[in-house]
């Protein structure tokens, strides 16, 4: 497995965020096989509601919350709030992974891992596929304009 949890295990992990203009995404600088996992997407793990209660006050900036169930409770993964308490300085690359419904070559798979005694919620990224060095990462958000920040929405992003 890929720990994520400083900068120099993003290098060991062979990803890299890319930016043009104001947009930012991560493609890969190593080859992965199908069923690798790739990174995580880290941040503080809230309930779904404070996630939902975040995403109100936000309007056209881009959104990091990551929603997931977690056994009977809605949870998120909140990596707007930057910088996290445990990463002061360094971005993260997981919250900069890009949409695609069509053609995502990455799978958020749920964990859950023990860290001194307790259970933690994990969200890792698996390859659906072989990736190729270049390669744009993206997966599917399981969203759509009702879902995502209300109907009515210019979001065309979210068909890609
Ligand atoms: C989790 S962030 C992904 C990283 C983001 N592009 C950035 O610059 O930091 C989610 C936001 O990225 C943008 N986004 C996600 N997928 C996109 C896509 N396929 N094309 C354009 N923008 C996208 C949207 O603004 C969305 O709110």
């Amino acid at each position: 497995m890929v720990e994520i949890g400083s900068q120099q295990s993003e290098k060991i992990a062979k990803v890299d965020v890319f930016q043009q203009g104001f947009h930012r995404g991560v493609v890969a600088t190593r080859p992965f096989s199908k069923g690798d996992i790739v990174c995580n997407y880290h941040g503080k793990v809230i309930t779904a509601a404070a996630g939902r209660a975040m995403m109100q006050d936000m309007h056209n900036e881009p959104g990091y919350p990551f929603f997931f169930k977690s056994g009977p409770r809605d949870m998120c993964i909140d990596a707007q709030t930057f910088p996290c308490d445990c990463r002061p300085v360094a971005d993260t690359v997981g919250r900069r992974i890009n949409h695609s419904s069509k053609r995502p070559n990455l799978k958020p798979l749920h964990c859950v891992i023990k860290v001194d005694g307790e259970d933690r919620d994990v969200i890792l990224f698996r390859a659906l596929q072989d990736i190729s060095v270049d390669t744009q990462l993206k997966f599917d958000y399981g969203v759509n304009r009702k879902s995502f920040r209300g109907e009515g929405l210019d979001l065309q992003w979210l068909d890609e």
